[in-house]
């Protein structure tokens, strides 16, 4: 069994056996605290309904449905529930398909009716631009518009609609910003829809649920409240931990839902406990005490950092890194597999993993959400591909050859036979060391001369569009995705190195959006506005150190601010450690800052930089 399962049962988790055994209970929250077990909880639930009602679901041919944020904790879920077939676990934008993919009509006409209107608007756009409209800007216009009207000509030849990660009308492929706008619309407009889920899905439980969008928690609500008596909606989830603008926050229940209270928190030893408390103070005053027994309770470190802004950053945090090492009297910090450093911004992780000009060339393009993700189409045949080839060839030469029978189109079984199996082989082998070598010489514009020489020797084939990149640079173009491949071409494929172990999470570090749900045993949060560059989070203003802008500070008490979406990050990121904490903050001006430090890190030790003095790295 898995430890989630094994973990004791709190009164929360009887409270919620009772709640999904009565049929007139329509739905219920369980909002509670960082580390309170609120993932928990839920899994616990899944389990409980599983053993005591899987054979009813399995006749009734009916799943639990459990919508989580990430992949990563879809798949930890799964793994809990040893991939019981009675569990659907997915993240949100794959369920909303789960649920529309049967509805290829409903699909057709909704892509249909919302590409027109699309088009229309670019129309209207390209007739109305003014004289002083730059010619570039029409060209690009142009292009769209073009693309557009070949995709809607096209959309009635697509036999099946695909899920995908941006949509491809003439290929048939619905991307994740539609499948958000469309699914929910045809919840909320066709009454058979939320029949149906009620039918398929009778419990559904949404993790993270502050972070979920508006739109899904509106339709699942609305499948709540009509289908009363035949399905349960359940949110679990803290608003003091929303990091996402496009998240709901707090989720008020309806009528007859059950709220159900979870006032511990069984991850973080107790001067964390005392430091997240007082960050939470001011958001809603919520206190949690600690949930595990007095011989299991640790008090834990936690230690700050205040440093000058005009210093050398990366040497005083790789001071402050090393002093921990030294100083810890728990003996934490002493293994890199255990720490996480936290950054605002992945701009950060770049700078200090050495893959800036990549970030650079996919940052502000509509690629960008899948270069943060590790899924943007150009950089694929790298991390599928070469990256893992050259890792091969360097240290595992054994796993070369099964690699290569997976990416090269000389070694498939048409192409193959007895006769030319090993003059193929060899040439193979001679382009991975070619390949292998480009890697090692890197520089400027190495990542176009790796998919050179992967394209000329064969070993993999590459998209139409990376072949056009190769064959010729663009033309000056305003276009974002071909100013971004022409960028991506000249890289250093160095960068490529740093990135894929970035987004594999084999590197200590992390943007401090991208925690939420996880633990570490050791945690440094580096607070840092001014290489972040971010303008929806701001510590220097959170901790007083900076005025509002006038537009933050004319704000209502009920509208959000910086100030508040810096809190609830710094919260989701302290609230990480179970062993040890420390925070790094870069300030103008230094006792300013350690004064805001000390009210609001109750217990903390602080380290100057005059103790750093001493420390060598
Ligand atoms: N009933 C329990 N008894 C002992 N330990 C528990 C219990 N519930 C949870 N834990 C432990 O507490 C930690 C936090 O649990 P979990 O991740 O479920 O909390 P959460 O509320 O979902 O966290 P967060 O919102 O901060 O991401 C985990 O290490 C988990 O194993």
């Amino acid at each position: 069994m898995s430890p989630r399962i094994d973990s004791p049962s709190t009164p929360a988790d009887e409270e919620l056996q009772q709640i999904l055994a009565d049929p007139e209970i329509p739905g219920f929250t369980m909002i509670a605290g960082a580390g309170s077990g609120k993932t928990t909880s839920l899994v616990k639930a899944l389990h409980h309904v599983i053993s005591t009602r899987g054979r009813q679901f399995l006749a009734n041919r009916q799943q639990i449905a459990c919508i989580t944020y990430t992949e990563i904790a879809r798949q930890e879920i799964e793994d809990d529930l040893a991939n019981s077939p009675i569990a659907h676990v997915s993240t949100i934008h794959s369920f909303l398909w789960t649920l529309v993919e049967p509805f290829q009509g409903d699909i057709r006409r909704w892509l249909d009716k919302n590409g027109r209107a699309a088009l229309a608007e670019l129309e209207d756009r390209y007739a109305n631009a003014g004289a002083r409209t730059q010619p570039k800007t029409l060209e690009a216009l142009k292009r769209r518009i073009e693309r557009r009207r070949d995709g809607l000509a096209r959309l009635d030849n697509v036999e099946k609609f695909k899920f995908g990660v941006a949509t491809s009308y003439g290929e048939g492929i619905v991307g994740y910003a539609d499948v958000l706008k469309m699914v929910p619309e045809l919840i909320l407009n066709k009454p058979l829809f939320g029949k149906l889920i009620a039918r398929r899905y009778p419990l559904v439980f949404v993790d993270e649920s502050q972070d979920t969008f508006k739109a899904v928690v509106a339709c699942l609500r609305h499948v709540a409240v009509t289908q009363k008596g035949h399905f349960c909606l359940g949110f679990f989830g803290d608003p003091v931990q929303k990091i996402y603008s496009t998240g709901i926050g707090t989720i008020v229940p309806e009528d007859g839902w059950r709220r159900v209270e979870k006032p511990e928190n069984f991850r973080s030893p107790l001067r964390v406990l005392a430091v997240i408390n007082s960050i939470r103070a001011e958001a809603d005053g919520l206190e949690q005490i600690s949930g595990l027994p007095a011989d299991l309770q640790r008090d834990g470190e936690v230690t700050y950092f205040v440093f000058p802004l005009a210093a050398d950053r990366n040497a005083l945090l790789k001071k402050a890194q090393t002093w921990l090492e030294q100083h810890s009297e728990i003996n934490a910090w002493q293994r890199e597999d255990e720490t996480k450093t936290l950054v605002i911004t992945h701009r950060m992780a770049a700078g200090r993993l050495g893959f800036q000009a990549l970030y650079d060339a996919f940052h502000g393009t509509r690629l960008q959400e899948g270069f943060t993700e590790g899924s943007a189409w150009p950089l694929t045949p790298f991390l599928s591909t070469l990256l893992p080839l050259v890792q091969a060839a360097n240290s595992n030469r054994a796993e070369l050859l099964p690699r290569l029978r997976k990416s090269s189109p000389l070694l498939r079984p048409e192409n193959v036979d007895e006769t030319t199996v090993r003059p193929t082989l060899a040439t193979l082998a001679a382009g991975v060391d070619e390949l292998v070598k480009t890697v090692a010489d890197g520089g400027p514009g190495s990542v176009r001369k790796a998919l050179s020489v992967a394209h000329e020797r064969s070993l993999v084939e590459l998209d139409d569009r990376l072949l056009q990149v190769l064959a010729e640079d663009p033309p000056e173009s305003e276009d974002d995705e071909e100013q971004m491949l022409t960028a991506l071409m000249r890289c250093d494929v160095a960068e490529l190195e740093g990135y894929a172990r970035y987004i594999g999470n084999d590197s200590p570090y992390s943007t401090q959006q991208g925690v939420k749900g996880a633990e570490y045993k050791d945690v440094i949060v580096v607070l840092d506005d001014d290489e972040g560059r971010h303008f929806q989070f701001s510590y220097n203003k959170y901790l007083g150190l900076e005025n509002l802008s006038k537009a933050e500070a004319a704000r209502g008490a009920d509208e959000e601010t910086s100030v508040d979406r810096t809190r609830r990050l710094l919260y989701v990121c302290a609230s990480r450690a179970t062993r040890a904490l420390a925070i790094v903050l870069y300030a103008a001006d230094v006792d300013a800052a350690t004064k805001a430090m000390q009210d609001l890190l109750p217990g903390a030790h602080q380290v100057s930089t005059e103790d750093l003095a001493s420390v060598e790295t």
